[in-house]
Parts: structure tokens; C-alpha cells; sequence
């Protein structure tokens, strides 16, 4: 586990090739990289086990050449046969605690959604890396939501914990900053760049936003 708050990442690109609008998924991912992302989640919630490793190893092949790190959204078994540098869990995934038991190298990451206040107080915060703030926006791109925690949710966890904040959902170049002010660590993105008409022109533009 990465110790609290050492969390040098702050643009993160979610990404599967269904989002990428009939683009290479791997090409969105490079001019994403070239932009300036900084982690990647590899999220294919529609195909196979082994069309989702097939993909996977593509992209690690791809995020290996840039030293950027490579997670897997909630398949423990893609992730691991991937060798990839962490995972993303929510609510009805497999819980970080079991992730950590089954994946016995303390480097990997591992991410959890909170969708609930009362989940800050439950082991699988401990076990986790980073947390989500799981959607801070509602969006079209994930529908099956619970709480839209908004700028104010944001800055009631910060006061709660310690541990690095991702946040999620319908985040963009004219609110990231605000979002980062509230007390996120990173925001992660999925239409703000695989929709972008220049990927990598979209993921510059907001992490100037982040590092003004
Ligand atoms: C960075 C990040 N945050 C939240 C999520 C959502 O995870 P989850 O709640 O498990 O929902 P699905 O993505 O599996 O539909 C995420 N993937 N990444
Ligand atoms: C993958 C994901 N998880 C969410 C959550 O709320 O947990 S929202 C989301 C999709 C975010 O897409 P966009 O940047 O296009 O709004
Ligand atoms: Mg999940």
C-alpha cells in the first residue's frame, strides 16, 4: 500500500474502446499520455474475460513504453494475469480486503468507490490506495449512481480522511480546478478526453487546469 497521501498522480484517464467513438481505444490512450495523463483505468464493462486481457495486455504494452500506470476496473483475475499496477473496485465488487489477500504484492494499487458516507468507517478503506468520490457529477457515461456528492460532499470527505481523493463523473476543463479546490487529490475522466475531437489536446488543457 502506498503510504496516505502520497499520491503523485492527478490526471487519470478511465478508458474502454465502447467510449472512444469507433477510435482506436490504444491510440486515444497514447495522445491521452502525450497530453499529460497520469494514470490509466482500463474499464470494459461488455466483453469477454479474455478480450478484456487481450486488451489489457495492449494497453500495458502501451503504458509500460510511458511509465504510466496501468489499473483494471474490477477484474481482479484481468488485473493480475495483466501484471498490471492496481484495480478499481466499487460497492458490489470484489472488497479491497479479499483484493489484498489474493494479491499479495503491497505495490499494487488499489482504488474503492464511496458511494456512502458510512463506508469511510469500514475496512475496505483501510485497504484501499485512493478512494473515489463515486460520482461528484451525475453523468450520462455511468447512470447507475447513488449519491451525487458535488463540491461540498467533496470537501465533507476531505475533512474525514486522510487518504488520497479521485474524483469522478461528468468532471471537465471549466469546473477540474474547482473540483481540486474543494479537496480532491486527482480527477479522473472518461468523455472529457475519449469524446475529445484531439485527445491529447483535452488531456493538456486540463492538466494545466490542475497545475495552476
Ligand atoms: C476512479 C474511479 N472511481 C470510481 C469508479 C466507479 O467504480 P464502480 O463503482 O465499481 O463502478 P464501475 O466503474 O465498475 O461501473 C471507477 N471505475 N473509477
Ligand atoms: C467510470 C465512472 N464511475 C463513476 C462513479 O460515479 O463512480 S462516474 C464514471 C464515468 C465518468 O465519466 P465522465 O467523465 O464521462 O462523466
Ligand atoms: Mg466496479
Amino acid at each position: 500500500m502506498i503510504p496516505l497521501r502520497q499520491f503523485p498522480y492527478q490526471l487519470y484517464l478511465v478508458i474502454s474502446e465502447a467510449d472512444c467513438n469507433g477510435r482506436n481505444f490504444l491510440h486515444v490512450a497514447e495522445q491521452a499520455i502525450l497530453g499529460g495523463v497520469d494514470l490509466i483505468q482500463l474499464r470494459e464493462k461488455n466483453c469477454s474475460q479474455e478480450v478484456f486481457l487481450k486488451k489489457a495486455l495492449q494497453l500495458r504494452e502501451l503504458t509500460e513504453k510511458y511509465a504510466v500506470p496501468l489499473l483494471i476496473n474490477d477484474n481482479a483475475s484481468v488485473a493480475m494475469q495483466a501484471d498490471a499496477a492496481g484495480i478499481h473496485v466499487g460497492n458490489t465488487d470484489t472488497p479491497p480486503t479479499v483484493i489484498r489477500e489474493q494479491w499479495q504484492d503491497r505495490t499494487k494499487l488499489v482504488g474503492y468507490s464511496i458511494e456512502y458516507l458510512d463506508q469511510l468507517q469500514n475496512e475496505q478503506v483501510t485497504a484501499s490506495d485512493y478512494l473515489g468520490i463515486s460520482p461528484v457529477f451525475s453523468t450520462p457515461t455511468k447512470t447507475d449512481t447513488v449519491t451525487e456528492w458535488g463540491l461540498k460532499g467533496i470537501a465533507s470527505i476531505r475533512q474525514l480522511t486522510e487518504k488520497p481523493l479521485v474524483a469522478i463523473g461528468n468532471i471537465h476543463a471549466g469546473n477540474a480546478r474547482e473540483v481540486i479546490q474543494a479537496g480532491a487529490d486527482c480527477i479522473a475522466v472518461v468523455s472529457a478526453i475519449c469524446s475529445a475531437h484531439d485527445p491529447q489536446k483535452a488531456a493538456y488543457t486540463l492538466k494545466n487546469e490542475l497545475v495552476k
